[in-house]
């Protein structure tokens, strides 16, 4: 399945027939494919247990695929190249992982590395988007153990954005988020695709419709209890 198909539009990720299987060799995930396009808003729904979240994992290359391929830019990205493809293709979990210390320290996290050296200052329009949001007095310096899951998610959210990546691929971001949170959320995503210099994408998955329905460009369902599964558009 295609997202966009804009004339000579380089595609930026695609995964070409991919799948997974269980030691025992049972298809977890088998047979899909997907590409996305710059400024893609592809949102994926579908039923609970239909392998949603295995897919976008493969997709950010934190778990083996036992066939098909991941192109990067049209390249076919190998293990070597797997930390320069993360901190272009960044994912981002239901759960956020913080580290220890307070928030800022939590946002600065991924430029220690090497690969992301560049991207300190990219620090500096992160902080001026937190600060477009109401926060508490002295957000920077909590400590992230002492954030709500939503403010943590957030942290996650903007920690992630600091990278500048090409693609954001999100599992279910924003479940277990009152409202508000849920819609600065979304809000955020929206100001960071307007302010990129480059074109970024995203790769969203949601449970909630009119959720998809207000951030996406495209709703692909995904099928449950198949094995030859393809994702559609709706
Ligand atoms: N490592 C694994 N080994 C075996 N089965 C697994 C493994 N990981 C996930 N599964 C199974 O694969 C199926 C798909 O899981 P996945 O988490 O991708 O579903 P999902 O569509 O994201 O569901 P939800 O909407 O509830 O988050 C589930 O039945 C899950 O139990």
């Amino acid at each position: 399945m295609s997202g966009k198909t804009d004339g000579d539009q380089e595609c930026l990720l695609e995964a070409r027939s991919i799948g997974r299987q269980t030691s025992a060799g049972e298809w977890l995930i088998h047979q899909l494919s997907l590409q996305v396009f710059p400024g893609d808003r592809i949102a994926i729904v579908g039923p609970t247990g239909s392998g949603k979240s295995l897919f976008l994992r493969s997709l950010a290359m934190l778990d083996e695929i036992q066939e098909g391929e991941i192109l990067f830019h049209n390249q076919h990205v190998n293990e070597k190249e797997t930390p320069a493809y993360r901190s272009q293709v960044v994912y981002l979990q239901q759960r956020p992982v913080l580290v220890e210390g307070t928030v800022e320290t939590n946002l600065k996290f991924a430029l220690q590395f090497q690969i992301n050296q560049e991207k300190a200052a990219n620090v500096a329009s992160i902080l001026e988007l937190l600060s477009s949001f109401e926060k508490p007095e002295g957000f920077l310096n909590r400590q992230s153990s002492a954030l709500s899951g939503g403010e943590g998610q957030i942290v996650a959210l903007l920690r992630a954005l600091i990278l500048a990546p090409q693609i954001l691929l999100m599992d279910e971001p924003t479940s277990g988020l009152d409202p508000q949170t849920t819609r600065q959320f979304e809000q955020i995503i929206h100001k960071w695709l307007e302010t990129s210099n480059k074109t970024p994408a995203f790769v969203w998955i949601t449970h909630d419709h009119s959720q998809a329905e207000r951030v996406a460009s495209q709703i692909m369902t995904f099928p449950a209890g198949t094995l030859e599964a393809v994702l559609t558009s709706e």
